[in-house]
This record gives C-alpha cells, structure tokens and sequence, in this order.
C-alpha cells in the first residue's frame, strides 16, 4: 500500500483518492501539482486500472516520462504502457492505427517547425505569391496565424481580424494558400504538429465507431496544466471523456498566461459546465514561498474577475519576516545598478548566483541589466539562449547602420539587400560584386525590377542618415530607418511582429544614450561577441516571466514595473488581455522562495528623451503594508 497520509496532505490526498468520476483539481503555484498527478496515476493502478487504459497528458514529453517515473517507483506497473505524452504525442499514437480512415495511409510523416515553414514557402512560390507583392507575408508569420487557425478552431479570416489586422489586405490570399498547403501535406502524407490535432478530433467527429472504441477503452484521463490547453486540445478530451467522464483536469488558472499561442483559460473555467458531475477540489498549500511572498501573490491576483477565488497557504515559516521589496529607482539605469548591489551583497553572504533570479515581461526590459552585469562581470545566463542583441530584427536594423558607417561591411549590405523581394542569394553576390567594381556607389548598382521600389526607398534613407539632424544619433538614425522603411518588412518577415516592435523601441531608447554612431555599434559588438564569455550555467538567471514558468529561485527581481511596460501598452485596452498580465505578474511572484524585489524605475529613456513612467497598476494595487519600500536615487 502506498503511505499516502506520509507523502500527502489533506487537500492533495482528498484529489488522489477521490471517486472515479470527472474532477476539476485547482492547484495553486507550488502546491505540488507534480506530486498530486504522480499519486493519482499510481492509485488507479492500485485499484487496478491497467496502465495502458490511462491517459496523461502533459505540457511536454519530458513531464510525463518524469511522472511515470515516480510512478514506478510507488507502485509495481509497467509505466511505459500508459499513454503519457504531449497531446501531439498521444494523436501521432491514435492516428497511426487509423490514418488510411480519414484519407492518409498510415505510413505519413510529421514534420517539424521548421520543415513546415520550408514547405509553405514553396507553396507561396508556387502560388507566385511573393512577386505579386513585395509586403506578402513570410512562411515564418503565417504559420503562427495557420497554427492559431487550427488551436482556436477560428477560421484564417477570423483570426486575422482578430489578432493579424496588418495582414488583412491579404486575407483572401492567404485563405486560399493554406487550403494549397493543406492539400499539398495531403498528397505528400504529411502532417504538421497541428495537423495532429486536427485530424484526430476530425477522425472522432466523422468515425463513430472509432470514437466508441476509445471511449470504451481509456478508463481514465488525467490533464496537467489544464489552463493552458487549447480549444482543440479541450475537445480531444471532451470527445474521448465525453461517455463514462472519468476526466482528471489539474491546473491553475490563475497561471494561464499562453493566450496568445491557443491557450483557452475558458476550458478551465467551463470545466464544471461541461462536466455537470464534477468534483472541485482546491489545493491551497503553498510549499515554496515564505508568508510574506504569498501574502502579496494573494493580493496581486485578487484583481481578477474571470477567475476562481483561491487564497493559498503557506506551509514554510516566515524567514526574520522578511517582506518583499518595493525598489522606487528614480530611472532604468539606477535600477539595474541597484540590482546589481544588491546581487552583490548576496554574492557576499554565499547566495549562489545560480539561486538569483532577474524576470521581465519583455527582453527589452533587459537591456540596461545586461549592461549593467557585464560592466561588473557578475556572470548571467539568458533562458531564451538569445541575447537581446543577437535576435535577428535587432541584427537586421543594425546593420543599416553597421553599412552607413562602414560602407565596405559586406555582411550588412547582404543582410539588407537579402530583406528585398526578388533578390535571392545568387543575385545578392552579383550586386556585392557589382557595388565593389562601382567604386561602392550604391546609384550605379541594378537591382532586379521587382526589387526596384524597395531599392530606391532604402537608398534614400541611407542618404537621410548623413543629415545634420541625424548624423551621430543612433536613436534618430535608428527611428528613421525603423518607421520609414524597416517596420514594413518586420511585419512580413517573421512571427511575433508586436513584441519584436517593441524590442527595436527598446534599442532606439537605448541608442539615444550615444551621440556616436560607431560608439553604439562598438558596444552591441562587444555585448554580443568577447563579453558573452560572461554567459554561465552558474551565473544569475535572466528571463522573461513566460519562460520561467514552473521554474523557483531563492531571490526573485521582477523589473521595470511601469504602466506600460508591465501590463504592457498593447493590454491596457483589452480587459482579457490585462487579466492576462496580472496572472504574469502572479506567476512571477509566486517563482521567489525567500526575497522579492519590485522594481520600478520612474524614468527610462526613450526615443531620445527622459521619459517619466507611471508605477504599474500592479503595485498600486498592493496592500501598502506587504511591501517594505526603499528609494534609490543615483549611484556613482
Ligand atoms: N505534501 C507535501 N509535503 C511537502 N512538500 C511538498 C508536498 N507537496 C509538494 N511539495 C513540494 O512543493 C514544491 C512545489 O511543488 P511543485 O513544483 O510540484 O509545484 P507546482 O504546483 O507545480 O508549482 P507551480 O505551478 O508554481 O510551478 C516541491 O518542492 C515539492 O516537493
């Protein structure tokens, strides 16, 4: 027998043991939702459901191989019979038996991220998509609206209008080229990571019999981190679970913050209406944080509406009652320096960096941090593996620059000429050659015709950026280039064109630090190349919120807490979205297992001036008497 009253507490065992029907598991951030699952799928073995009639979906493969695990260890099973797996993973499993049911043979291929992209773009070829105009959108941009299009189950046009208005001269085009992709994955047997979904729940929908078997056969469905599943993903459940209901759901909804990729907080919300016999269970003991952190996580999630009301409990004792702290900087710069002291005391009391972590809404937020660090060779590592100014937009509008100030850089004229319609690499080396040969007079060079516009644009910005009232300021330099000729093709060239905007805001706000072009440039080059040795495994942990999920550190910053910023602009007008961001704000909090700091600078350069910054709502919102407050003016 497993020793449940050991290993659990009350709350957790009351879900591990509970009767066999529907149950809607709300499990606070670092109440043991792992520990919970792991039991469950161990006490249904003990009852002697067989391994391989239970499903666990999890958010990743490695989740669930961890999982099974632990189970073996708790009870003796087979663990490798259950399906457990990502929801990709248990369709590929479904649709190998059934594929030639819905017009595939059962030998298709699945292919990856990358090679859909590279199937798409020939499709746009194809569709001579490209030459008809030069602002059609990338392989790279559409597939984020297809895999949307699937994920929602909305039609192309409708996420477009939703979510893509700057593609909406081309909705009927790029309705029609998905139907193409659609057919030729088809012929080839073919599936996309998304195709996976889609043609299993068709394959439900349309084949009863089939539906009936797997209704019959899986006695039990467990679901971690139910609120960040998908309206597509929530219908796979539904439609297996929809007989005998015997459906486990476990998550946090006051952790759903992947919207923007499919995520459907909704699912979680409507569970009970959709499974009328459901048993709710709150776990509320929260075991990683100190009193005073969870006190604050409470009161910044209480201004929520659409969701559950949970107040969780700490399990661990207050640490010399150390309340989290509220760093008033008056800019982003006294921030970063204030950070860094800080880090440094810590360094001193022998906090292992790798304990420490940095967290933001945007990886601009980041740039005067990473400055900062790199001046004080206090080791850091970025999660996203990327530094700020080794993405590729941030590399692509420098290298306007890099070319204006050295007109022999041959990697940047590539860059730049490569972004225009019509020039493939072949025809790129012609024009460097040709360039070389004119004595590097951009006027003589002949472009190909359908590049012929773009050309002309681009070379009179490359002039405009010899003016009086730009020479040597970056941050104008920077602008010009950006809204008179860069941000047509960010819109176009890649996925994710809002937050990419806002990381070149950043970098003109960075530039405008600079009254020396070579200066600016100097520096990114060194911050991207003889300084990443200060890139550590050990080092402290810098990273976007989204990516620190389910991840904890003993010292947690969040930073630049500005209205704006965080909540970012594009959510203040959307109350969805602004919920959305306070559940960042939640997640990020609940991450701190022993110290908190907010930080709000109350200045931050941007586009070549001082701006003032409002505080976040999300700290004006707190209880004064949770946070401890300290002003930081300037540091030497
Ligand atoms: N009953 C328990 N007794 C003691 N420790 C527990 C218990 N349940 C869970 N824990 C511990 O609590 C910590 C948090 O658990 P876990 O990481 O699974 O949380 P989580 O619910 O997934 O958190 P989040 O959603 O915030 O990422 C772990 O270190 C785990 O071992």
């Amino acid at each position: 027998m497993i020793p449940y009253e050991i290993e659990l507490n009350e709350e957790q065992k009351k879900a591990v043991t509970a009767p066999l029907g529907p149950i809607l598991v709300i499990a606070g951030a670092g109440s043991g939702k792992t520990r919970t699952l792991t039991y469950r799928v161990a006490y249904l073995i003990e009852k002697g459901i067989k391994p391989e009639r239970i499903i666990l979906a999890t958010f990743t493969n490695k989740a669930a191989k961890e999982m099974l695990s632990r189970v073996e260890r708790l009870v003796k099973a087979d663990t490798t019979r259950i399906w457990g797996g990502t929801f990709h993973h248990l369709c590929n499993k479904i649709l190998r038996y059934h594929a030639n049911e819905i017009g595939f043979g059962q030998n298709f291929t699945i292919i990856d991220r990358e090679d859909s992209i590279h199937l798409l773009a020939d499709c746009i070829n194809q569709l001579n998509l490209k030459n008809s105009s030069k602002f059609f959108p990338s392989p790279e941009a559409l597939i984020e609206v297809f895999s949307l299009s699937i994920n929602k189950a909305k039609p192309v046009w409708r996420i477009i209008e939703e979510s893509f208005s700057h593609f909406s001269v081309f909705c009927e085009e790029i309705s029609k080229l998905q139907s193409f992709y659609i057919e030729r994955k088809r012929k080839s047997l073919i599936f996309d990571y998304d195709d996976l979904l889609f043609y299993t729940v068709k394959l439900f929908q349309e084949k009863e019999k089939i539906l009936k078997f797997y209704q019959c056969y899986f006695e039990y469905i467990l679901v971690d981190e139910y609120q960040d599943t998908s309206r597509i993903q929530a219908e796979f459940i539904d439609l297996i679970g929809k007989s005998h209901q015997r459906v486990m759901a476990v998550g946090d909804d006051a952790q759903s913050i992947y919207s923007w990729r499919g995520a459907e907080i909704e699912n979680m919300l409507s569970f009970s209406k959709r499974y009328p016999a459901s048993l709710i269970i709150n776990i509320k003991t929260n075991y990683r944080c100190t009193p005073e952190i969870l006190a604050l996580a409470n009161a910044a999630i209480e201004g929520n509406r659409f969701q559950f009301p949970k107040e969780l409990k700490a399990a661990r004792q207050s640490l010399q009652k150390a309340k989290p702290e509220l760093l008033l900087c008056s800019s982003a710069i006294v921030q970063s320096q204030a950070i860094a002291e800080i880090i440094q005391d810590f360094r001193d009391q022998g906090i292992d960096p790798k304990e420490i972590a940095i967290l933001y809404r945007a990886h601009f937020h980041a740039i005067e941090i990473q400055l900062e660090l790199t001046h004080r060779k206090i080791p850091f590592e970025i999660t996203s593996g990327i530094r700020f100014f080794e993405q590729a937009h941030i590399k692509d509008i420098c290298s306007f620059l890099r070319f204006f100030v050295n007109p022999y850089d041959e990697t940047a004229f590539k860059r730049i000429v490569k972004m225009f319609a019509g020039i493939g690499p072949k025809t790129v080396s012609k024009l460097w050659d040709q360039y070389l040969s004119s004595s590097t007079s951009l006027e003589k060079l002949s472009p190909p015709k359908a590049a012929e516009q773009p050309w002309m644009n681009w070379l009179d910005i490359h002039k405009a950026l010899a003016f009086p009232e730009l020479a040597n300021k970056p941050s104008k330099q920077l602008e010009k280039i950006l809204y008179g000729f860069y941000s047509e093709y960010l819109k176009v060239l890649y996925e994710g064109y809002q937050r990419r905007l806002e990381d070149i805001e950043g970098l003109i706000s960075f530039a405008a630090d600079f009254n020396s072009t070579e200066d600016f440039l100097s520096q990114i080059s060194l911050l991207t190349g003889v300084d990443t040795a200060h890139e550590e495994k050990n080092g402290v942990r810098l990273s976007t919120i989204h990516q620190a999920k389910g991840l904890e550190w003993k010292v947690v910053f969040i930073i630049m807490l500005c209205e704006g910023l965080f909540p970012s602009n594009y959510s203040l007008n959307y109350p969805h979205l602004l919920e959305e961001e306070r559940r960042l704000f939640y997640v990020a909090a609940t991450r701190a297992k022993d110290r908190l700091f907010l930080c709000y600078p109350a200045s931050r350069s941007f586009n070549n001036r001082q701006l003032s910054c409002l505080p976040s709502r999300f700290l004006e919102e707190l209880p004064q008497q949770l946070v401890v407050k300290t002003k930081v003016q300037k540091f030497l």
